[in-house]
């Protein structure tokens, strides 16, 4: 039995709570016990009795309950059997507090891509404490995957390259939901015009839960230049945000606003320039894509960049990610593909890694 802990509740800690709802049987190993939003904290009593997920949410606001996160860690912590905590918020305080959890021995299973592409010092601080990284025969382990590519396999393949020895040559790819669907539907040649304005788009993905909670973290390159250094650090490059290139893509004026509300209030009046940049690339028969590259020779970085329509970056579909890993052993590329963004996939990631912490602690 694994006792689970989850902090934030929007989008992707719902999704986690409802699958887990729904697969009880599977699952019956992984007990809810404790739940926190911003305003709002339910935790279980004494014998860590699993909380009812059919109405958590009425459950978590009628609890009366003020959040307490260290109240909610010790709780944890006293747990008897193998505990985790599930951070579904997109905080960088939360994703500091990772090492102190580690050390009393809870786990990690996270979304969240603060901790791992901040400061390397506290990258590499996690890793030394947790045991699937550094085999140092603690308990606690920490997983990420829906860091990158929400569910897709991409951090576990890119960990299998690094721990057979394999060399990463480069790793290229979409590896933004967001950007992705935005591209996908406002870019297009062979599937006919855009399917809106840029700003009508862009709108359309913020309400399917696939932006950040401000869509500008999206646009300014900065999600995927994480995600860029999460790769990059895992296959054991020292990456830092700081000295990647990343092209933004955010009008210059807007990037000072105070809220993600005004931007998107404002964005509409510069649908003009990035249809200027879309008929550019239209003209040369191209599309436009926003990648990422890890390259452990130099130039790692983000940018936006035409594709022909034969390119398999062009013919993306909705909000799929596509990841190319090129190693040594496999010279002409290993592909990963598929949904990066949204609840279901993402949640779907941090499950299958409670799963994989379960039968790692179980046996079984
Ligand atoms: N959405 C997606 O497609 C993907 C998201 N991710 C990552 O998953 C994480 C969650 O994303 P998403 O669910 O979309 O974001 P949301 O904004 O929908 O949810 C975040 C939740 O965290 C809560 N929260 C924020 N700070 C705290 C805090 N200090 N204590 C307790 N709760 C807190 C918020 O509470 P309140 O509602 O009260 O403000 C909110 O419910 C992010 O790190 C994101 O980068 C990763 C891959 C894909
Ligand atoms: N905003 C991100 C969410 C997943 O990491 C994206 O669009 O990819
Ligand atoms: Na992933």
């Amino acid at each position: 039995m694994v006792n689970i802990g989850i902090i934030g509740c929007g989008f992707v800690g719902s999704e986690l709570i409802a699958q887990l709802h729904a697969t009880r049987s599977s699952a019956k190993r992984l007990k809810v016990v404790a739940i926190t939003n911003i305003n709002a904290m339910n935790i279980s009593d004494k014998e860590y009795t699993p909380l009812h997920l059919t109405n958590w949410k009425a459950d978590l606001t009628k609890s009366g309950v003020k959040p307490n996160l260290d109240q909610f860690i010790e709780y944890m912590a006293a747990s008897p059997d193998h505990a985790v905590i599930v951070d579904c918020t997109a905080s960088e305080a939360i994703a500091n507090m990772y090492p102190s959890w580690l050390k009393k021995n809870l786990s990690v299973v996270t979304p969240n891509k603060k901790a791992f592409s901040g400061s390397l010092s506290l990258f590499k601080e996690i890793h030394l404490l947790s045991a699937n990284y550094s085999g140092n025969g603690r308990t606690p382990l920490t997983y990420h995957e829906s860091t990158v590519g929400a569910g897709l396999p991409v951090l576990s393949t890119l960990l299998d390259f690094v721990k057979t020895g394999d060399e990463i040559i480069t790793i290229e790819g979409i590896f933004s939901g967001t950007l992705s669907y935005i591209f996908n539907n406002y870019s297009t040649i062979a599937s006919g015009p855009s399917k809106g304005s840029f700003s009508e788009i862009v709108k359309i993905a913020k309400d399917l839960g696939y932006t950040e909670p401000d869509p500008r973290d999206d646009l300014n390159g900065m999600d995927v230049a994480r995600k860029v250094t999460i790769c990059g650090r895992l296959a054991g490059l020292d990456l830092d945000l700081s000295t990647l290139n990343v092209e933004n893509i955010v009008p210059e004026t807007l990037k000072n606003v105070a809220t993600a509300d005004e931007f998107m209030s404002k964005l509409p009046n510069f649908d003009s320039h990035f249809a200027k940049l879309n008929e550019e690339a239209k003209a040369e028969g191209k599309v436009l894509r926003y990648v990422g590259v890890v390259n452990p020779k130099g130039n790692s970085g983000v940018k936006l960049m035409k594709y022909p329509a034969s390119h398999p970056f062009a013919g993306l579909q909705g909000s799929d990610n596509i990841i190319k890993f090129t190693t040594k052993y496999f010279p002409n590329g290993v592909i990963v593909q598929g949904a990066g963004a949204g609840g279901p996939p993402t949640a779907y990631g941090i499950f299958s890694d409670l799963i994989k912490i379960q039968e790692r602690v179980e046996g079984f």
